[in-house]
């Protein structure tokens, strides 16, 4: 399709929906609009936007579709802005932000200038921020979240998701306060579970400074999230405020009643407890991208000299097969390592560990 397509904040999010409908719209300008210069200029020389405009104003007047990917509490004054400004006739407005009620309640105005806005939420990401991470193929596979009300037709829902189609994502149509609750639990809660973790981890560090040098797998990977943008998450609790109050009293009671069975060395609660959350985390639906994002992750014992990881690498690389990250799991105190290697897609898994075990002795495990 062509037209108009302006991004107002060109972010991982941002640019990754840039990038994601650039892919399928080829023949579709994208716009490119930030309150930071060096993320616009950044955005134009990566190609992510074909045209950057000096303020919101421009980029919204000539648009026919409106992304707004700033984080939420900006994103309403976005939307503020917009109900001042003279907009195409057709154009549909839309956002990407982690919560939906009061956006999409600051939204409204815009309807009686015939403006359309449409919330949306893809529910994938990462902990890294900026248009440098930002990738066509982010949102693969993800839930994408719509949350139209009863005043928007369906066809231009139909007219989005044609637009957005390049994000080869799938569509799911919510309420806002059904999105706000479900996101309040498995994406926004966790976020301050990681972060009080880290917390918690650093008090203990001034006792112990052994603490952070042995902070190895288990808490790595619960405290990923932790390494997100601060003004983000920010917002995102000043925006989700009454689910997250709620879901703070929930969880002081689970951690009451856990305790509760660790006080008392109840053996079988305790293994009740782990087993039962073992079974519904197992059980969550694993290769697809989503709030809990699957990895394609491939462990390989190595033993501890100089220069294996280049070994190893330079194997995979020859195959030309692409590590979409690689990690040491320093846990073990044999003279083995853990070496965890990401890939893309099941396939590169596979094919790096037939690459791995043809060309070395190293054990390879799929967790
Ligand atoms: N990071 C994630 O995992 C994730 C996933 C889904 C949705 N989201 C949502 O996407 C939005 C963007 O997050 P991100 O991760 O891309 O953040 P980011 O920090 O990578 O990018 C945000 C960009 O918005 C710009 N910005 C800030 N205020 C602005 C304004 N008033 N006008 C224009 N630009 C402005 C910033 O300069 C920055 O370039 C947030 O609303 C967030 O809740 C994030
Ligand atoms: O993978 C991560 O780092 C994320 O935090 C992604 C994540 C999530 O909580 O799952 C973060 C915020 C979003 O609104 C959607 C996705």
């Amino acid at each position: 399709m062509r037209g108009n397509i302006l991004i107002a904040g060109l972010g991982l999010i941002g640019g990754s929906i840039a990038l994601a409908i650039k892919r399928a719209h080829p023949n579709a300008t994208m716009i490119g609009y930030d309150v930071s210069d060096e993320s616009l200029r950044l955005a134009r020389s990566l190609g992510v936007i074909d045209e950057a405009v000096p303020s919101f104003a421009h980029g919204a007047c000539e648009a026919d579709v409106i992304v707004l990917a700033a984080p939420v509490v900006q994103t309403e004054q976005l939307l503020r802005d917009l109900v001042h400004l003279s907009l195409r006739p057709n154009v549909i407005v839309t956002d990407v932000g982690s919560t939906k009620e009061r956006i999409v309640k600051q939204a409204l105005p815009l309807l009686e200038k015939g403006a359309t806005f449409i919330g949306g939420h893809p529910m994938a990401g990462s902990h890294k921020s900026g248009v440098a991470a930002a990738r066509a193929h982010l949102f693969e596979n993800a839930f994408y979240i719509l949350t139209p009300t009863e005043h928007v037709k369906e066809e231009d829902v139909i007219r989005l998701k044609h637009w957005l189609e390049g994000t080869k994502a799938h569509f799911v149509t919510l309420t806002p306060k059904e999105h706000d609750r479900i996101a309040g639990v498995i994406s926004h809660f966790p976020h301050i579970i990681a972060a009080s973790l880290v917390h918690q981890a650093q008090q203990y560090e001034r006792e112990d400074e052994l603490v952070s040098r042995l902070a190895a797998g288990g808490f790595r990977d619960i405290t990923r999230i932790a390494s997100s943008n601060p003004e983000m998450w920010r917002d995102i609790f000043i925006h989700n405020k009454e689910e997250l109050l709620q879901l703070f009293d929930r969880w002081i009671e689970e951690m009451k009643k856990i305790r509760t069975y660790v006080a008392d060395g109840d053996s079988e609660r305790i293994y009740q407890y782990f087993h039962e959350a073992k079974q519904f985390r197992d059980g969550l639906p694993v290769r697809t991208k989503g709030a809990i994002p699957s990895f394609y992750d491939l462990y390989v014992d190595v033993p501890d000299y100089p220069g294996v990881i280049s070994e190893i690498t330079g194997y995979l690389a020859k195959a030309r097969i692409s590590i979409t990250n690689i990690r040491i799991i320093e846990t073990r105190e044999d003279i083995y390592g853990v070496l965890r290697l990401s890939f893309q897609t099941e396939d590169d898994r596979q094919r790096a560990k037939h690459c791995i075990e043809a060309n070395t002795n190293y054990e390879t495990h799929v967790v």
